[in-house]
């Protein structure tokens, strides 16, 4: 049994909360909200993020993050990707002894272009941190509260760490794997939100399987080519990190990019879609971020850029599908992969 606290009382966070105080783990979840905090504390749940589930009463809730940050020996970060620094920021100050990071988040902060696991290094003093773990997969929260069998990956480049959050969150229901390739993981899991927006849009436009079959395996191309470069195994990509998460947020009603994607499509402006939505789309902030990424590394990324162009330089959908379909003839396995 170890004592864990899950940073972030979204959707994603709540439903990793329920794994392992299922699991039996002495589990707190912080709220920057006290309202949430009072919610989850007496009623058992959290309807705005997840309706209808009765969260276990070993899940209790804080608003405080000393507390939570103080009682744990594992820390689980689960704030959106533009989140995370601030997050840091007010704990840090008061930490006093290592803990062990584990990270679920899936972006990269544009300009900077750091990953997750760079952003909690910069941030968290190594004195104070034992190791970085990255849980990543085909994981809708939605999906995880009813039980359903799902699977993920846990990836660091020290083995024990990655074992010791295997066996926290392993259960009947949720199978965990773990792999060293961190860069590979965490590349894999925010780049799928870009692909998954263009799916969404694709689906959005009233296109059929065949461009969203496209979309998806042309995609995975990109975010390979990218992730190579960037130092990543290439195998990881044919992984629950890669394709895996891919598949599921191209093609899953759950995920809150490809539906941002499919009103993208249906003709919404970018503006209400986010407003609508009313959790976070990654794959937004992210499209800033592979965009910037494709120059710095110098990889052709033409579905990310082209979603790039429908966010954020009003090119309406389907002149950036006709775009697409336009370019130049060329092979389909280029020489790096
Ligand atoms: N949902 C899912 O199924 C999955 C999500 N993920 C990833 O997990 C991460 C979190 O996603 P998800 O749970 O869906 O997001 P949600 O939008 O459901 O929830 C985000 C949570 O973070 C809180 N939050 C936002 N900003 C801050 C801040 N500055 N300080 C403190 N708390 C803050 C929100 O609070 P408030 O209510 O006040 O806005 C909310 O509780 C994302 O990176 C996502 O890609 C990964 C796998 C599956
Ligand atoms: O990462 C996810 C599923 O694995 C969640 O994706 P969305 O943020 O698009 O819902």
């Amino acid at each position: 049994m170890e004592n864990i606290s899950v940073l972030g009382a979204g959707s994603w966070g709540t439903a990793l909360a329920i794994v392992l105080a299922e699991n039996g783990h002495r589990i707190r979840i912080w709220s920057h909200r006290q309202d949430q905090v009072d919610e989850i504390n007496t009623q058992h749940t959290n309807a705005k993020y997840l309706p209808n589930t009765t969260l276990p009463m070993n899940l209790v809730a804080t608003a405080s993050l000393q507390q939570a940050v103080d009682e744990s020996d594992m820390i689980v970060v689960a704030v959106p990707t533009k989140a995370i620094r601030s997050v840091c920021q007010q704990f840090v100050p008061f930490m006093r002894e290592e803990k062990l990071f584990v990270h679920v988040s899936k972006g990269i902060e544009p300009d900077s272009l750091k990953r997750i696991s760079e952003l909690l290094a910069e941030e968290i003093p190594s004195m104070l941190r034992s190791d970085i773990v990255v849980l990543s997969g085909p994981s809708h929260a939605e999906e995880v509260v009813l039980q359903h069998p799902t699977t993920v990956t846990v990836a660091c480049e020290n083995m024990r760490a990655a074992e010791r959050v295997q066996d926290a969150f392993m259960s009947s229901y949720f199978r965990v794997y773990t792999l060293e390739d961190v860069i590979g993981a965490e590349i894999g899991g925010a780049l799928k939100n870009v692909i998954a927006l263009a799916a969404g849009a694709v689906d959005g436009l009233g296109y059929g399987d065949n461009a969203k079959a496209a979309l998806i395996t042309r995609g995975l191309a990109e975010i390979s080519r990218l992730g190579v470069k960037m130092g990543a195994n290439p195998l990881t990509f044919a992984g629950l990190t890669g394709m895996g998460d891919l598949i599921v947020t191209c093609t899953s009603v759950h995920s809150r990019n490809w539906r941002a994607g499919n009103l993208l499509g249906k003709g919404y402006k970018l503006d209400e879609i986010l407003e609508q939505m009313g959790m976070v789309v990654e794959g937004v902030r992210t499209a800033k971020a592979a965009h910037q990424l494709a120059a710095k590394y110098d990889v052709a990324m033409p579905i990310s850029s082209a979603l790039y162009s429908v966010l954020f330089e009003a090119t309406p959908p389907k002149q950036a599908v006709d775009a697409l379909m336009a370019r130049m003839k060329k092979r389909e396995i280029d020489e790096m992969m």
